[in-house]
């Protein structure tokens, strides 16, 4: 088995039910090192579901999580974070209160070996690679919506995962933000070769981005493939065009 200890993340055979709902059923997913790929699908799909399970905060009914090849399948989050997992939040989670540089470095705290100057230092090279340094020392509550989105992605970064997990990390960004924050993941995956998995109902980012696209409908995966693959994939237009029909009806 090779091929399994080469992926930065293999997620085999979830599935998660919650009572009588299934949110996934029998997902595979596998991430290589430094790759770059999408989960999409209708509202309701499970994407955030399976971002639940593989960094530890839900459960999986069944199935298996590796990190590097290594099970993480039952190790508590912050464990899996320190084997190299880092995720954003649909609604993030800053501290209002603390500025950003501290809030970056409550973030790198979690990396060991570094005294309060180091994690300091550290900090602030990750918001200057962001083009926030001129951020750090404002308190959270300052910043514009679009600024918080981008120190909470800082924040993630700054423990250096191998893996990173985006969840929906356009919603609410202005056009000219969603770019910078394109051009901002190319910058660091040409740097660090973090692999990335991105959940985004923006498909122009996902076109663009990804290497690889995974799509999820009704807890199921229902097709994997290049972007321009999934984008001609039948059963992908249909998953998409009944989520409008429901919308329509509404
Ligand atoms: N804690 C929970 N308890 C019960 N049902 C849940 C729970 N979390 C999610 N679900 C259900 O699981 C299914 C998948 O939800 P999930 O949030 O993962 O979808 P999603 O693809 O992320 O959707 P969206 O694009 O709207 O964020 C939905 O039917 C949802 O109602």
């Amino acid at each position: 088995m090779i091929a399994a200890t080469q992926n930065a993340l293999s997620a085999t055979g979830i599935t998660k039910r919650f009572g009588g709902l299934v949110a996934l059923a029998d997902v595979d997913l596998t991430v290589g090192n430094g790759e770059f790929v999408a989960l999409i699908g209708p509202n309701g799909a499970g994407k955030s579901t399976l971002l639940n399970v593989l960094t530890g905060l839900s459960a999986p009914t069944a199935g298996r999580i590796a990190l590097d090849g290594r099970d993480v399948t039952r190790l508590p989050t912050h464990r899996r974070i320190r084997a190299g997992l880092g995720r954003t939040f649909q609604h993030g989670r800053l501290f209002p209160r603390l500025s950003v540089v501290e809030n970056i470095m409550t973030g790198a705290a979690n990396r060991a070996g570094r005294g309060e100057a180091g994690l300091r230092a550290h900090a602030l090279a990750q918001l200057r690679r962001m083009g926030l340094e001129r951020l750090a020392d404002q308190p959270i509550s300052a910043l514009s919506y679009g600024n918080r989105r981008m120190v909470e992605l800082t924040r993630v970064l700054a423990c250096e995962p191998r893996v990173l997990l985006l969840d929906e990390p356009a919603a609410g960004l202005n056009l000219g933000e969603v770019e910078d924050l394109m051009a901002r993941l190319r910058a660091i995956r040409a740097e660090d070769r973090i692999a990335v998995v991105l959940i985004e109902h923006n498909m122009g980012m996902v076109m663009r981005l990804a290497e690889r696209v995974v799509v999820l409908n009704f807890g199921r995966k229902i097709a994997e493939g290049t972007p321009a693959e999934v984008q001609a994939d039948p059963a992908v237009l249909a998953a998409y065009l009944g989520e409008g029909a429901a919308h329509a009806g509404r």
